[in-house]
């Protein structure tokens, strides 16, 4: 699978044609079209066909799109699944996952339309979004579910909501569900993104919030307004110290294992290989940074 950044995936409400044909030039590294909560009862068949029209007509680049589809469990969700995979979207985004059989059920539906249109099996990767105590609970089950799936994210609202308690500046509350995700996407080798921050003009809250997941080990990102996105670019850049100290480890491991050596120290501190693979990843997150 591609290595992408995942800094920031940006929700686009898919019953908006302006901001589905505008919302690329803002520069989130992926764009999610929403079909799901952000998209009233009686919009949700136009809703589908906008975002199928904008996928197929709008030229949107390299820009990785992202479509958030209703549920099975809805009178939507199995036309979702069969108009993007026609549409050609990069990645199917199952709102509310609670068990492994959730996304093979997608998966089901996803592969059964590749084969009607000719597309190789497997091309249209998934994501799933944990919402809910059960989903927490099944998170491992749910980031191994299939090999389609390139990540997993928690989706906040729903889950305060379902664990009867509200958000908090501090995020307390999600402290467990953030780790038990987190833990979940990377015994899968696959991405985490976190989740979205409602209060779009309070930065200084919105900067602590991304702080604090860059810290626990996200990958990044749900966001819902392009003023969101520099923020987050900048708290996930690496610092030049950090990029000057990673390439002397990498020399210092060089220089090392050209004497047959798997440890040194760089002014007096341990180097082995976590160390290393840590500067490996700061280094191409600056080169991806363009720094
Ligand atoms: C709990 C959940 O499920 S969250 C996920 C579902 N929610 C969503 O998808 C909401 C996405 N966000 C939005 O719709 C909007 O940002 C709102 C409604 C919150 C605020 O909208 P506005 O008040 O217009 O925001 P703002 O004034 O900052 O917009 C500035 C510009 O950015 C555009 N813009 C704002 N948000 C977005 C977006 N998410 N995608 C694309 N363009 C956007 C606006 O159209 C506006 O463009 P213009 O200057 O050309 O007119
Ligand atoms: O994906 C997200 O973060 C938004 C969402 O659905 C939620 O918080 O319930
Ligand atoms: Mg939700």
């Amino acid at each position: 699978m591609k290595k992408r950044l995942r800094r920031t995936m940006m929700y686009v409400p898919g019953s908006n044609p302006g901001m589905l044909a505008e919302a690329h030039i803002y520069g989130a590294d992926s764009l999610m079209f929403d079909l799901e909560d952000s998209i009233s009862l009686l919009e949700k068949d136009s809703a589908r066909l906008l975002v199928y029209n904008a996928v197929k007509n709008i030229d949107y680049g390299d820009m990785e799109i992202v479509v958030r589809i209703n549920g099975l469990d809805s009178p939507y969700g199995k036309n979702d699944v069969k108009a993007m995979v026609r549409a050609g979207v990069d990645v199917i985004r199952l709102p509310k996952t609670e068990t492994a059989k959730d996304i093979l059920d997608v998966e089901k539906i996803i592969e059964e339309t590749e084969k009607e249109i000719g597309m190789p099996v497997g091309t249209i990767k998934m994501m799933a979004a944990i919402e809910s105590a059960l989903g927490v609970i099944n998170a491992q089950e749910i980031a191994k579910a299939s090999p389609r799936i390139m990540g997993i994210a928690i989706g906040a609202e729903d889950f305060v909501t379902n664990m009867k308690t509200k958000r908090s500046p501090e995020g307390i509350e999600l402290l467990y569900a953030r780790s038990q995700i987190l833990v979940a996407a990377r015994s899968a080798g696959i991405y985490a993104l976190d989740t979205v921050y409602s209060d779009i003009n309070n930065e200084e809250g919105f900067r602590r919030e991304v702080e604090l997941i860059k810290q626990l080990g996200f990958d990044g990102k749900s966001i819902i307004n392009p003023k969101q996105i520099a923020p987050v670019h900048e708290i996930y850049a690496p610092t030049e110290k950090e990029i000057e100290h990673s390439k002397k480890v990498i020399n210092a491991i060089e220089e090392a294992e050209k004497k047959g050596l798997g440890v040194v120290s760089l002014k007096g501190k341990m180097i082995d290989k976590p160390i290393v693979e840590r500067a490996q990843r700061i280094l191409e997150l600056a080169k991806a940074s363009e720094m």
